[in-house]
């Protein structure tokens, strides 16, 4: 589904009130769904609603109106005066018969949920003073929060913190969840989102044509790989993994099983000769063959039944990697490049970039992980604040020509054309030594069955987050091949296709 920043849904409710709705009649709409979610969320006691003096306040002041009319007890706390108020949160204003208590800490007590309806997307600088108090006493309380459209203090855009942000248990937004719900901070400070309708029409997202998705089936379902019944195993691609030297080979090889669960037909270590007995000690299903040098990379591709690669996990920092990379983009096979394959051109990315821009096949996929991609990008390393993760890496596909996915709890993968998706389903035992490697053979599996790069980096983030989920806390990076297989099901039961 389509996620939108803080602009963009401002567009949509400029386009639903053109088309003849008022922005009164949106603000009622949310409110009452705060109410409602409030009313669920609520033990008995007092509910507490902390408005701001914007809309986001409007819908708190609604859902307080509301939240009475269920034969609640609702207190209302609201920064700035009530005169000030302006547009339909002065109308929700009016609607509001109760008192104001004071804009202070000593306001909160104890209720039984406090609705925070301070800031939603219309926060434009960080929070200070009298509402930074406010955020920190109510994050310290111990009271459950119900956040109205964002969590106050979060970005919609960026999901950074401005200040301080309110902690919720649960967040209720409209129409279309906001960039800021995904990326990290934010979405830890949403809790559960919950997403209403306000009376918005989709259509109006013809117009705006947002460009960022959530990364979950809905995005790329019709390019999910399916082996045909009149199919074989060459019609399924055949994918090869560059292994390291002797000492660093387990990666390639848990890149290259993550190649053969992800629905390759064939796979192929392409290893070193020194390593060629413990590689071919080690591996059943996938193949090996002798490789030692970028020619030798080069001219086994001249092949091109050989059509998706994968180098980086484990080849070693250097220049015969970068040499086996360029190799690898000048045959035309689909690239994943990761790790040590990004790494060897720290400080000269632009050779990489080059390389990639006048590759004959324009399949290339780059997978860094936060450390990594400074090497490459250095001006976009995640200690720049001004920048979201998803400007970060929309910057990185545009300029390096190639689909780059950058790792973490929320993965976000980018193309040169701007879409983008980020991910959520990644649980944190994911993170373990060598699941980054069976990411990047399951991307280059995906690869070799002719999914486009920007899917098949979408796809691969999905089923290795769905795969980690499916084994559970205690994985290990060997378990993600083998939970596959579920992960499959899942999707053809989707697809409808029978097993
Ligand atoms: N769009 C839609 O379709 C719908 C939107 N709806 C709702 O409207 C919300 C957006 O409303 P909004 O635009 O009025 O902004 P909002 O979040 O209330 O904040 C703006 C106010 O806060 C102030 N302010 C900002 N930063 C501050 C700071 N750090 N510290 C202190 N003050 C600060 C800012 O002050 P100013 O910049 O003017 O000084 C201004 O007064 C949205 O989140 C949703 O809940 C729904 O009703 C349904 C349909
Ligand atoms: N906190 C987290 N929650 C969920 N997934 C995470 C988290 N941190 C990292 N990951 C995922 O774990 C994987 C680690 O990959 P990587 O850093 O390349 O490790 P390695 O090099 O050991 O394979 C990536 O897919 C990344 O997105
Ligand atoms: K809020």
């Amino acid at each position: 589904m389509e996620l939108l920043t803080p602009a963009e849904m401002d567009r949509a409710d400029l386009l639903t009130i053109a088309g003849g709705s008022s922005g009164f009649a949106l603000m009622l709409h949310a409110g009452r769904h705060v109410a409602q979610a409030a009313m669920e969320l609520a033990e008995p006691g007092p509910i507490l609603v902390i408005a701001g003096p914007g809309n986001n306040g409007g819908d708190g002041l609604i859902a307080a109106t509301e939240l009475v009319a269920l034969g609640r007890t609702v207190h209302v706390m609201l920064l700035g005066e009530r005169d000030a108020l302006k547009g339909d949160a002065a109308m929700a204003a009016r609607e509001w018969k109760g008192p104001l208590l004071p804009f202070l800490t000593q306001s909160i007590g104890s209720p039984a949920l406090i609705v925070d309806a301070l800031f939603g997307s219309g926060l434009n600088r960080p929070v200070k003073d009298q509402a930074l108090e406010i955020i920190e006493a109510v994050n310290h309380s111990g009271v459950p929060v119900l956040a109205v459209d964002l969590p106050s203090g979060i970005n919609g855009a960026t999901g950074a913190v401005m200040g301080a942000a309110i902690r919720a248990r649960e967040t209720v937004t409209f129409f279309r969840r906001k960039i800021g719900h995904l990326l990290l901070p934010g979405r830890l400070h949403c809790g559960k989102v919950r997403l209403v309708d306000i009376g918005i029409e989709p259509a109006v997202l013809d117009e705006i044509r947002p460009q960022a998705f959530e990364n979950d089936p809905d995005l790329w379902l019709p390019d999910f790989p399916v082996p045909r019944a009149d199919g074989h195993k060459y019609g399924r691609g055949h994918a090869v993994v560059v292994s390291g030297e002797l000492s660093q080979t387990g990666a390639a090889r848990l890149a290259a099983r993550g190649a053969l669960r992800a629905g390759a037909g064939l796979v192929t270590v392409a290893s070193p000769r020194d390593a060629l007995a413990v590689n071919a000690a080690a591996l059943t299903a996938v193949m090996v063959r002798p490789v030692d040098t970028a020619d030798e990379l080069g001219a086994m591709l001249a092949d091109r039944r050989f059509n998706a690669v994968g180098i980086g996990p484990g080849a070693g920092i250097g220049e015969a990697t970068q040499g086996k990379v360029l190799a690898a983009l000048a045959a035309g096979p689909a690239v994943v490049l990761d790790a040590d394959a990004l790494t060897s051109f720290a400080g000269q990315p632009e050779a990489l970039f080059e390389a990639i821009k006048s590759t004959s096949n324009p399949q290339v996929v780059l997978t860094p992980h936060e450390g990594e991609f400074p090497r490459l990008f250095s001006d976009m390393s995640n200690k720049n604040p001004l920048r979201s993760k998803l400007e970060r890496v929309r910057v990185a596909a545009q300029r390096s020509g190639a689909v780059v996915l950058l790792k973490g709890a929320d993965t976000v993968v980018a193309a040169p054309d701007g879409r983008a998706a980020i991910a959520c389903n990644a649980p944190p035992w994911l993170a373990t030594a060598g699941s980054g490697d069976v990411l990047t053979g399951i991307i280059a599996g995906l690869l070799a069955q002719r999914v486009p790069a920007f899917e098949a980096a979408c796809i691969g983030v999905w089923m290795h987050g769905e795969a980690a989920c499916e084994a559970g806390p205690g994985l290990i990076a060997e378990d993600l091949t083998e939970t596959l297989p579920a992960v499959h099901r899942r999707v053809y039961d989707e697809l409808g296709v029978e097993y």
